[in-house]
């Protein structure tokens, strides 16, 4: 690893992409450069070619995106595959036509069909629909590999393209509808033990199942990837030449999620299903053979990621409110 290779860490004050950050600098890199959206707006695409114009980037971590949960990628489809496919299309051409060989896209698991084979291999893209609640960011996120795959083809660049499984940990977004499954309980649950609320609601069955990973374990897993030797990533994942699972390896149904988060915040009540709202896949398990193979495996068990997610939420988020 180049300890002081200019890396452009995109969508640094987002959750990945701030502990993508605190990764590099952990390991010693001295040149990390970022811009936030009012400096650069990624969208735009005379902004990103006159910043990489500007900047003798090495290497690019794309964590910058419009994300959501399962309501917001529902209600916004327009705005998350419009944004996503720019900054993506952006970015991608902007890097090669500045000379950067080396670039890590951020994909997710949701472009998989959403009735693909358990658990899921990376063959999997492209075999079969995808789930609705979330096909316009997914088609975006699979443009995004096939950007990365196409300038490798053409152009003999080393784009690689990590797909994490669902996310969760310090820097979430605790947005009471338009975030993930986690930090919305999380906020809902602990609101509803400050005000003894005999109940707390739960979207859909509670059957669907999810695998759910550490941040932390995320920006080790994608810092690692980058820095293996080309023809050893180019190996682990031929034929497609760019795109890998991210993920713990085992899922709970979110049932047992919301159990878990009652159990952390030490709430009292009942938990009741609301089927009215969508469960979206029914289950997104990643086949993680491959990034086992590469030399990673997760390390933070879902209990202690969850307590070390409420013990911020309750510094970071709670905190600043009540203050
Ligand atoms: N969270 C999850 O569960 C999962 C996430 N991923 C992927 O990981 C990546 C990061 O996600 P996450 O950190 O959770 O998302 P966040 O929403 O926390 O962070 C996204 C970042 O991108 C920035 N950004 C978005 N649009 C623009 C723009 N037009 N110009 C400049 N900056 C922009 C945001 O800036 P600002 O701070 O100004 O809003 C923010 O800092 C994404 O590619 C996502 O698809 C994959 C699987 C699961
Ligand atoms: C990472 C991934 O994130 C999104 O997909 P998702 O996996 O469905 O993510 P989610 O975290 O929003 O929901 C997971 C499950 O949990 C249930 N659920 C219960 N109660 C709440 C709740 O209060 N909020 C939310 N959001 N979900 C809830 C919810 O009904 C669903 O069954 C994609 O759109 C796409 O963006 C993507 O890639």
């Amino acid at each position: 690893m180049n300890l002081t290779d200019t890396i452009f860490v995109a969508g640094h004050r987002g959750m990945v992409g701030s502990a993508i950050v605190r990764r590099l600098q952990a390991l010693g890199c001295s040149n990390i450069v970022t811009a936030d959206r009012a400096a650069l707006d990624l969208t735009d695409q005379h902004a990103v070619n006159a910043f990489f114009a500007t900047h003798r980037i090495d290497q690019v971590y794309l964590a910058a995106a419009k994300v959501g949960g399962i309501h917001a990628n529902n209600t916004y489809p327009a705005e998350f595959i419009h944004q996503n496919l720019m900054i993506e299309a952006n970015i991608i051409h902007a890097a090669h036509t500045h000379g950067v060989h080396k670039l890590m896209f951020l994909g997710s698991s949701c472009i998989y069909p959403k009735l693909a084979e358990q658990p899921m291999k990376e063959e999997a893209l492209l075999t079969g629909l995808l789930e609705p609640t979330n096909e316009p960011y997914a088609i975006a996120k699979i443009a995004g590999i096939k950007l990365c795959e196409s300038y490798n083809r053409q152009y003999g660049r080393d784009y690689r393209s990590a797909m994490p499984t669902n996310l969760y940990g310090p820097g979430d977004n605790f947005h009471p509808e338009n975030s993930h499954v986690i930090p919305a309980l999380m906020r809902r649950i602990h609101e509803a033990k400050l005000a003894h609320a005999p109940e707390v609601v739960i979207w859909g069955s509670g059957t669907p199942m999810r695998e759910f990973l550490h941040v932390d374990d995320l920006a080790e897993a994608v810092v690692h990837l980058q820095n293996l030797p080309q023809e050893r990533y180019a190996r682990e994942t031929e034929p497609m030449r760019s795109h890998i699972n991210v993920g713990t390896g085992t899922d709970v149904t979110i049932r047992t999620l919301a159990e878990a988060l009652v159990q952390v915040i030490g709430y009292e009540g009942k938990l009741v299903f609301d089927t009215t709202k969508p469960d979206g896949t029914p289950r997104k398990l990643m086949d993680v053979s491959r990034l086992a193979r590469l030399g990673w495996t997760a390390s933070t068990g879902l209990e202690s990621g969850l307590i070390d997610t409420y013990r911020w939420y309750i510094q970071n988020v709670e905190g600043v409110r009540a203050g």
